[in-house]
């Protein structure tokens, strides 16, 4: 055979993963029941983490042809940052029951990838560790995510900790006053493993390991959190950005904007709280509305392909986010898996745009979509 071009060796397990549910597949079967199911359920009946997805589907695309695409640049800005493409990953705890390195490895990945990443108040390393694990490799914006807490003075800390490490936003998630009702914790008697703690609200593993996961949240977590308490509050702690995470409603958005809020996240925690409210790309175009302008909009839930980036972008969405996948990821391969899921989503985005006709993120707007509607043709929005 002397003479013939030695072939580029592909690495066997990738040639599996081509898309997002390739990745779920094969992360779910390396992942032990309670950790499985701890990741991949939603609450009750599983009816909002099913649409979450499914709700895309009704969405159709209206491309322009013969545009000239060959520059399409999928840059944009999130957090004053020049980021390569829309996306970043959103705060989900216990990532190191995915892969030991956990958020470090995911933090490295958004930074090759030149992404943000939010870093959630259960991650099993702490904000200095997470945030030097991404720098390390390049420049990159975390926001920190927090619950409000019973403790005030832990919320303080959490937030000096967050600012002397250079984050620049609170993710505030507004969703979660008790946990949803979630069977498969129930089910598998769910425990975080040993060995992992929570060092950002200060819980070691032998902690933790005493109570549910239900239990161990509201032991800390303050189901009397209000906007006219705890906003104003945080304003006066802290020069952050404030974000609300888990608005769903036209209500809520003008209440972020009076509040002097700095953006929402369109969200329903992944379909993992109160089962029957929308799916997320549902619920935005409410929130889109009322904003008018006044307010930036991010969203999250169920986006598993650039296409689905491509739509909650022209329903109003200036950036989008993803858990599961970023968990898929790492379950399947660590740093390369979280690497390889963000690829994924790129080439799929990117793609997606140039088949449209959409040179920069500013030309994705309303127009390039249309919805189905039964024994219609297509309707514009
Ligand atoms: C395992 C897991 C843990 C999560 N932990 C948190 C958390 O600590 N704080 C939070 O605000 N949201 C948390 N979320 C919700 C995510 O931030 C995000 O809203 C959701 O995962 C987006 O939906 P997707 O997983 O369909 O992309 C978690 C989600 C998952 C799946
Ligand atoms: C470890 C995850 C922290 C709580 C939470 O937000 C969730 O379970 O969805």
């Amino acid at each position: 055979m002397a003479g013939n071009p030695v072939p580029v060796p592909v690495p066997a397990a990738d040639v599996k993963i081509l898309c997002i549910d390739d990745l779920r597949i094969e992360a779910s079967e390396k992942l032990p029941v309670g950790a499985r199911d701890f990741y991949n359920s939603g609450s009750t009946d599983q009816i909002t983490i099913a649409e979450n997805t499914t709700a895309y589907a009704k969405y159709r695309v209206r491309p322009r042809v013969l545009v000239d695409v060959s520059k399409a640049d999928t840059s944009t800005t999130c957090f004053g940052r020049k980021v390569s493409f829309p996306l970043g990953v959103s705060p989900a705890g216990l990532q190191a029951m995915a892969h030991p390195e956990g958020e470090l490895a995911t933090a490295r990945a958004c930074a090759r990838r030149g992404i943000n990443m939010a870093i959630s108040s259960f991650a099993n390393y702490t904000i200095r560790e997470i945030r030097g694990s991404g720098l390390g490799v390049a420049p990159i914006k975390h926001a920190i995510q927090m619950y409000t807490l019973k403790d005030r003075g832990l919320e303080l800390k959490i937030i000096r900790e967050a600012e002397a490490q250079g984050c620049t936003a609170i993710f505030l998630t507004a969703d979660s006053p008790v946990l949803g009702v979630r069977y498969n914790e129930w089910r598998n008697d769910f425990r975080t493993p040993d060995g992992l703690g929570f060092p950002i609200l200060g819980w070691d593993s032998e902690r933790i390991r005493k109570q549910s996961h239900d239990d161990s949240f509201m032991t800390f977590n303050d189901d009397a959190h209000n906007w006219a308490r705890d906003i104003p509050w945080l304003r006066s702690v802290t020069k952050m950005e404030i974000w609300i995470k888990g608005v769903l409603t036209a209500e809520d958005t003008l209440k972020a904007i009076e509040m002097g809020c700095d953006g929402i996240i369109v969200s329903n925690h992944g379909g993992r709280q109160l089962d029957g409210v929308p799916a997320t790309i549902d619920a935005l175009p409410e929130c889109v509305e009322a904003a008018a302008g006044r307010i930036r909009i991010h969203v999250d839930g169920g986006i598993r392909s650039g296409t689905d980036m491509f739509k909650a972008l022209a329903l109003g969405a200036e950036y989008v986010w993803v858990g599961r996948p970023a968990i898929w990821g790492l379950a399947y391969a660590g740093e390369r898996g979280v690497e390889l899921m963000l690829e994924i989503f790129y080439n799929e985005f990117k793609r997606c745009m140039q088949l449209t006709g959409c040179n920069s993120v500013k030309d994705i707007t309303k127009s390039c979509l249309g919805v189905v509607r039964p024994d219609g043709p297509l309707a514009r929005l």
